[in-house]
């Protein structure tokens, strides 16, 4: 039997902790061998704690082989305490026609108060997903407010444009998404991103050839994908949650499990690769091995594909201007 990892979890009664944690608990983020201990962090509040109470009681009723212990705390503090990994969710969900950067101050306290828990008791390897938007932003909040722990270890979520972009161009192509490699979105977690088929190959061939529609990608598909989240939103009331959960497994397991020389997205903290300064958290094409992940290099950035990673980057610059005076 393994060690059991221990998975930190905030807003775990929330939407999105309600489609992640159950999927952490069966094994379908650290493989079906690996033990965990959830760590679940909740507001200071009657409701919450309630609510929590409540996922617990069906985490339990579950009876997961490999759920190994369970802690619920509003106390950060408790929710970090030697934790390998953890999912930074818990935070404020934009509604209708609001962008997500309108989330910014309102969500900004949580993570550095967070930045600074992992900081004092988290593993000195965790691994930290942000998934509360602005992830890209928070991302970089909760990375500055924990000067001990290596900042490659703070990542944000970009997982789930990927996801969405690589099956927009599955139905447009009319190929299995399994087939598609070499895909990446650059950027922000937001309406700037670029999600960029430049380099997908589908059967060993070019899927920007067999797709063969410039007019499309400019037009349909950037946008879409940048405003799939606004689209949930509009249709169901509240903001995509199974997929968002769906996207925090895929993220995590690649980056601890490996990619097999895959590519796939990460928002990480930049190290000057593309032109991008350095610590801005931005979405990279990453291969992941041995729990590291790397950097694809050497693609070739034309005059289009320049000014879209510009432009998101002046988004991600101009947010970090906004938190300066909270770091
Ligand atoms: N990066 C992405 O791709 C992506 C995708 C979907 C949603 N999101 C974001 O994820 C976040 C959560 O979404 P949701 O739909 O689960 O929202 P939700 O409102 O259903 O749940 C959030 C939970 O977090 C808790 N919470 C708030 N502040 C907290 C804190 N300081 N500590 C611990 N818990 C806290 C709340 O009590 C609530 O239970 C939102 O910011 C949303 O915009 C990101
Ligand atoms: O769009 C949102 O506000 C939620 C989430 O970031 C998403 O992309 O679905």
């Amino acid at each position: 039997m393994k060690t059991p990892v221990r998975v930190a979890v905030t807003g775990a009664a929330g939407q999105i902790g309600y489609s992640l944690l159950f999927r952490i608990a069966s094994g379908e983020m650290l493989g079906k061998d690996q033990p965990v201990i959830l760590q679940m962090l909740e507001l200071p509040m009657e409701k919450a704690q309630a609510a929590l109470r409540g996922v617990m009681m069906e985490l339990e009723d579950c009876a997961f082989p490999l759920l190994a212990g369970m802690v619920g705390t509003d106390d950060p503090m408790v929710a970090f305490k030697d934790a390998d990994i953890a999912l930074l969710v818990g935070a404020m969900p934009r509604g209708p026609g609001m962008e997500r950067k309108d989330l910014l101050l309102k969500n900004a306290e949580i993570f550095t108060v967070q930045g600074k828990a992992i900081n004092a008791v988290a593993s000195r390897d965790i691994k930290v997903l942000v998934v509360g938007n602005p992830a890209n932003t928070n991302a970089y909040i909760a990375m500055k407010s924990a000067p001990d722990i290596n900042p490659r270890n703070f990542t944000a979520m970009l997982r789930l444009d990927h996801n969405r972009a690589l099956s927009q161009l599955a139905i447009k192509a009319g190929v299995d998404v399994a087939g598609i490699e070499k895909l990446v979105v650059w950027g922000n977690h937001s309406p700037t991103m670029y999600p960029d088929y430049r380099f997908a190959t589908v059967a060993g061939g070019s899927l920007k050839d067999k797709i063969g529609d410039e007019a499309w990608n400019r037009e349909t598909f950037i946008p879409k994908v940048g405003k799939r989240g606004a689209a949930i939103i509009e249709a169901r009331g509240l903001s995509s949650a199974a997929s968002a959960a769906n996207a925090a497994i895929d993220h995590v397991r690649d980056w601890v499990l490996g990619t097999n020389g895959k590519w796939t997205t990460m928002g990480i903290p930049s190290d000057g690769s593309y032109g991008i300064p350095k610590d801005v958290m931005y979405g990279f094409p990453v291969t992941c091995k041995d729990g590291k992940y790397e950097i694809v290099q050497g693609l070739a950035i034309d005059d289009y594909s320049r000014t879209m990673m510009d432009k998101t980057l002046a988004e991600l610059e101009e947010e970090r201007a906004g938190v300066a005076h909270l770091l």
